[in-house]
């Protein structure tokens, strides 16, 4: 079977390897000529450990190709996965100007059966849409080819692109034939993982669904934070003790400064938008937006308060992107938190292994450390906004001589309090006591 991938950005890529690791021949396609310049030349447009190496062989042995001519590539292949972005519009709802452009294009060229399946995560009825503008196109074509639109929503996690992609824990394939079907389970044949078939429409919802609840989880335990620094209770251990619950789970109860990244506050946002335009209001929903949207500022007054005021004081920035192993910025809390910064007249100094460069191109007139200690060097307070495993493994007993004063505002609870008020720190994370 032969593949084609429309879309080569951060999902696009990573299933193209995902794809030609589990024995496919690929074709990569976008719009983006310059990308496909040097993808072709092994350079992902992305940072993503360890995956340049992987790219080069299979670019190398021809099992993976890219190019921009999407005619041509349809002839050789059977199964198209669509994974162009689909990025919040004003007003929240999803932008889907690319994944139609996209459906008026294979209408356009498409010779014969294909089946056509959307990875990118697009609000409920998409599908249907989607198959009617490739119709309308093959009518005006005078042409009467059959093919299938499958949803199959995407769930790998950046950083762990590759892994989630090869070993998916589940799979949702949204289909209306059974030939559409068998294909998808040929393809799949090999991916050892639960297999969920469904309807178009249920598939999309629980892409939103999904990426929906987790947040919730998110803001849940952050709201909880706050009053556990009131009750005087520690959000890491309340955590841990839910997680011990089976049908709680320790993942995603981890406190801290939001969440960020290209898909959970866009989704939750869309999803929002698709229930106010069904007049459906999600309460919830609403309000773990709410909780996020504050949650660095709730962080900040924290941060104003024990240093009575932040005009003029010096402050160390550790961690830009909004998750470690990335070199993503897309809504990191580190964007608000220097903005928050600049507003209250701090100066500070940011460092980050990966994301320096992207927040350069938002903030060029802060001042950037090459490493954490230079950052540190002369400061009033730390701030630690993304977990590096870099920056928890700081040799944190000898660079409390280069701060100007040993205080440290964790915003990841990457930290163990107990240890750094052993070694003199004023210690301050999220939703536990200071020390
Ligand atoms: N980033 C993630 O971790 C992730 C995970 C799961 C699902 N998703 C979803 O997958 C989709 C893609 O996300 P992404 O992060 O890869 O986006 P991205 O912005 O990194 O990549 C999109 C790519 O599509 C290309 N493109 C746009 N219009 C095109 C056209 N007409 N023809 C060919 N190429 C075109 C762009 O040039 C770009 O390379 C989104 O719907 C997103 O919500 C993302
Ligand atoms: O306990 C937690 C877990 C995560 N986060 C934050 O939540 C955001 C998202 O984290 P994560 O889910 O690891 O990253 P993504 O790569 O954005 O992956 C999410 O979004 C993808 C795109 O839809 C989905 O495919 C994935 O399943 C889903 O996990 C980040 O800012 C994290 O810092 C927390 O604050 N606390």
């Amino acid at each position: 079977m032969k593949v084609a991938v429309i879309g080569t950005g951060y999902v696009g890529t990573t299933t193209s390897i995902a794809f030609a690791s589990q024995g496919y021949k690929v074709i990569g396609i976008d719009n983006d000529e310059e990308k496909i310049k040097r993808l072709n030349q092994s350079k992902l447009p992305f940072y993503e450990e360890g995956l340049d190496g992987i790219l080069q062989k299979y670019i190398l042995d021809g099992t993976l190709s890219f190019t921009s001519n999407l005619e041509e590539s349809m002839e050789q292949c059977d199964i198209l996965f669509v994974t162009v972005g689909t990025p919040a519009s004003q007003d929240g709802s999803a932008d889907l100007s690319s994944v139609i452009e996209v459906a008026r294009q294979i209408g356009s060229v498409m010779k014969d059966y294909k089946v056509i399946v959307i990875k990118s995560t697009v609000p409920i009825g998409t599908g249907a849409k989607l198959k009617n503008i490739i119709q309308s196109e093959l009518k005006k074509r005078q042409l009467d080819i059959s093919f299938d639109l499958v949803s199959n929503p995407e769930f790998l996690r950046q950083g762990k692109a590759l892994h989630d992609a090869v070993y998916p824990e589940r799979i949702v394939i949204g289909c209306e034939t059974d030939k559409a079907r068998e294909i998808m389970e040929e393809f799949y044949k090999n991916v050892k993982s639960k297999l969920l078939f469904t309807t178009v429409r249920d598939a999309e919802m629980i892409k939103y669904a999904s990426n929906a609840f987790l947040a919730t989880k998110i803001s849940f335990i952050n709201e909880l934070a706050r009053i556990c620094e009131k009750t005087e209770t520690n959000i890491v251990q309340v955590a841990k003790g839910m997680g011990m619950d089976s049908r709680i789970n320790p993942q995603f109860l981890q406190a801290g400064l939001g969440f960020g990244g290209s898909c959970f506050p866009k989704d939750t946002k869309a999803l929002l938008a698709l229930a106010s335009e069904k007049e459906t209001p999600m309460n919830i929903l609403k309000a773990v937006l709410h909780v996020n949207q504050t949650q660095t500022d709730w962080f900040m007054e924290k941060v104003k308060k024990t240093l009575n005021s932040l005009s003029g004081k010096r402050i160390a920035i550790l961690g830009l992107t909004f998750k470690p192993q990335t070199d993503d910025i897309r809504e990191a809390p580190s964007l608000k938190i220097i903005n928050y910064l600049i507003k209250h007249k701090a100066h500070m100094a940011a460092y980050d292994p990966q994301g320096t460069e992207n927040v350069k191109k938002i903030y060029p007139d802060i001042r950037y450390a090459t490493t954490p200690l230079e950052a540190m060097a002369g400061a009033d307070a730390v701030l630690i906004v993304t977990e590096w495993k870099e920056i928890i493994d700081i040799d944190w007993k000898n660079a409390k001589r280069v701060l100007s004063q040993p205080i440290v505002f964790d915003g990841r609870n990457a930290l163990d309090s107990a240890i750094m008020s052993k070694l003199g720190y004023y210690y301050m994370g999220v939703g536990i006591l200071k020390s």
